[in-house]
């Protein structure tokens, strides 16, 4: 069941932040805020993934209809990210704490180097008792390179760092039979992995802000879930929510974590939009890693390579009727690859300890 917060991602989404009219809601960044520097200070690990840059640029700057959404965005962003962190730095001192601004893109999660060079950030500045605030890089991501929105993220960085609690909250008290609005909507207080079907509870509407709605945040919460990491879509509205949520107070969709995985194979388990190349290996090979006893996977059992890839990076592996069968990562890079291909007696090109076959979880 609920366990205490002890290393926690707390995800606070643009409609906590604002008021119906799309102000800033100082009020309750405040209260937040509060709340976090105290479960802070009670020594909850925490990284704080916070969007709302958009929001508050949005206020500050009336831009043309005529004007190109893309370009809209990428300036209300790059202008409201100063005023959100330095909303939060100020509030975030009233209580001693420092912050820290970690902006990324998908980029940083599909390249090992990146990804590794951001997990030894937020771990360095958690140890120095420094609060990482996360937001996507929105003046750059762009279409391709845009995470669904910032669950995604938040869910992608509590596999990366290994937390053990992913928080997300919005402006409903969680995952709803019906639209939330409706009377005869009822809250789904606990799900457990086998639930089935949930997302057709869930209708397309979301906050004015809001990017991937509730239908994201359920995927995103299934998938962390799977991984061991319990999660909470909570109402940021709610006063002291988050000692609520601390104490299993809290009214909630609470998501029962799975056993917890190994930490190399949470990364693979977010792989399948960030991989950078592709395998595509015989039925010998695919009898081989689907099969109980471990195997790694080596050149023989290899058809093709696609990609240019290079040690550490993510590769998607297919069979040879095409079917995807998992993710594995590269222990050398693809110029060294394509030429050990259909070879004897050659090094694996994916150790099985950081294979992640869909199925074999
Ligand atoms: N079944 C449902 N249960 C809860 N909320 C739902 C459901 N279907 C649609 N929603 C909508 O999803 C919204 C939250 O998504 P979103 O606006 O993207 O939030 P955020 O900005 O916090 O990420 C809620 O305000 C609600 O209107
Ligand atoms: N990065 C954007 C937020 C994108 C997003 O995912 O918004 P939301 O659905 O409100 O969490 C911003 O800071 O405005």
């Amino acid at each position: 069941m609920m366990k205490a917060l002890n290393f926690c991602i707390i995800k606070i989404g643009s409609n906590v932040l604002t008021n119906v009219d799309g102000n800033p809601d100082f009020d309750r960044m405040s209260h937040l805020v509060s709340e976090i520097a105290h479960l802070k200070k009670s020594g909850v690990k925490i990284i704080l993934v916070s969007s709302g840059a958009v929001a508050f640029g949005r206020k500050e700057i009336t831009l043309a209809e005529r004007i190109n959404p893309v370009t809209k965005k990428q300036i209300w962003s790059s202008t409201g990210q100063i005023e959100l962190i330095n909303t939060y730095k100020n509030l975030f001192a009233n209580h001693q704490t420092q912050v820290a601004q970690i902006l990324v893109t998908k980029e940083d999660f599909r390249d090992r180097k990146h990804f590794l060079n951001m997990k030894n950030c937020l771990l360095g500045l958690l140890e120095q008792g420094i609060l990482p605030i996360v937001n996507e890089n929105d003046t750059v991501a762009i279409t391709e390179l845009m995470f669904t929105d910032n669950d995604e993220l938040a869910s992608l960085t509590a596999a990366m760092v290994d937390a053990d609690s992913l928080v997300l909250l919005t402006n409903v008290n969680g995952i709803y039979t019906g639209h939330p609005d409706n009377e005869d909507s009822e809250l789904l207080q606990v799900i457990q992995h086998q639930d089935k079907n949930l997302g057709n509870y869930i209708t397309a509407s979301k906050s004015s802000f809001g990017r991937g709605g509730m239908l994201t945040k359920l995927n995103m919460a299934l998938k962390a879930a799977n991984l061991g990491i319990q999660v909470f879509i909570a109402n940021g509205k709610t006063e002291n929510i988050i000692s609520q949520i601390h104490s299993g107070t809290a009214t909630c969709t609470y998501f029962q974590p799975q056993k917890a995985k190994q930490s190399s194979k949470k990364w693979l388990a977010h792989g399948m939009n960030y991989y950078k190349g592709a395998v595509k290996i015989n039925k010998g090979a695919r009898l081989a890693l689907t099969q109980q006893k471990i195997s790694s996977l080596l050149p023989i059992g290899i058809i093709e390579i696609t990609g240019d890839f290079e040690k550490g990076d993510i590769l998607r592996i297919s069979d040879d009727t095409d079917s995807i069968i998992g993710l594995g990562r590269a222990e050398y890079s693809s110029k060294v690859a394509v030429e050990k291909v259909g070879l004897k007696n050659q090094k694996p090109l994916i150790h099985y300890n950081y294979l992640y076959i869909f199925g074999h979880e």
